[in-house]
């Protein structure tokens, strides 16, 4: 286990703008300064494996390879019970090749047709990559239900058709620091800072 230094640099190698917007402000108090795989131009590399984890540790070795940093990516998605965890990590992808989610929020809701059970849960996986190919893996999870018509207009991909456990919005229709405080990434990120971070 190889910690991080609060004052140094993290590159985030994801090319998703409303991850980069939920990570920038979950890493605001840490000190850490932030760079973007986008600002740095890095490429994406392809998502081959058939894992949260192992995709997360594919984004993150290439940003830190390509960089000389330390890198940290997320692989994360949506799990809906009445799809057997589909479209799981295939969540960007059911959004075709320009990423369309309204496309792929409507493919969910048609693939669920009347099945009852409305359970889902999104999961993100962030891995903390060195240059030197040394990787550490947190994973966070949020469970609720799938709701349609799709509500809200605040948060990203599939954020208007799920209502966490214990509320009655959706993702879509919170401030971003409620749907930090209890999402799969911002549970991610919390074990991440009190696990790799130097106290
Ligand atoms: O909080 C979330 N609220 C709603 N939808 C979400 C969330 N978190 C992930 N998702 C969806 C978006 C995307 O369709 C897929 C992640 O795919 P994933 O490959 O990890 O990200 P991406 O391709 O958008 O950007 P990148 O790989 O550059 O980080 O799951
Ligand atoms: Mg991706």
């Amino acid at each position: 286990m190889r910690y991080l230094s609060p004052n140094s640099k993290l590159v985030l190698a994801s090319h998703n703008a409303g991850k980069l917007r939920e990570f920038s402000t979950l890493l605001a108090e840490s000190g850490i300064t932030v760079l973007s795989a986008g600002e740095l131009d890095l490429p994406e590399p392809e998502e081959t494996e058939d894992s949260f984890a192992g995709n997360a540790a594919i984004k993150a070795l290439a940003a830190a390879k390509a960089s000389g940093l330390p890198a940290l990516a997320d692989d994360s998605g949506f799990c809906v019970s009445a799809l057997d965890g589909k479209p799981g990590v295939y969540s960007a992808r059911w959004g075709g090749p320009s990423k369309d989610m309204t496309l792929a929020m409507e493919r969910v809701h048609r693939e669920m047709g009347d099945n009852p059970d409305h359970r889902a849960f999104f999961v993100a996986a962030l891995c903390l990559a060195w240059p030197d190919g040394e990787t550490q893996t947190v994973q966070g999870e949020c469970h609720g239900t799938v709701v349609w018509p799709p509500r809200g207009t605040q948060g990203h991909g599939y954020d208007p058709m799920f209502v966490p456990e214990g509320e009655t919005r959706t993702f879509a229709e919170m401030p971003e620091s409620d749907k930090n405080a209890i999402s799969h990434r911002g549970r991610a990120l919390e074990l991440f800072l009190k696990r790799f971070i130097e106290k």
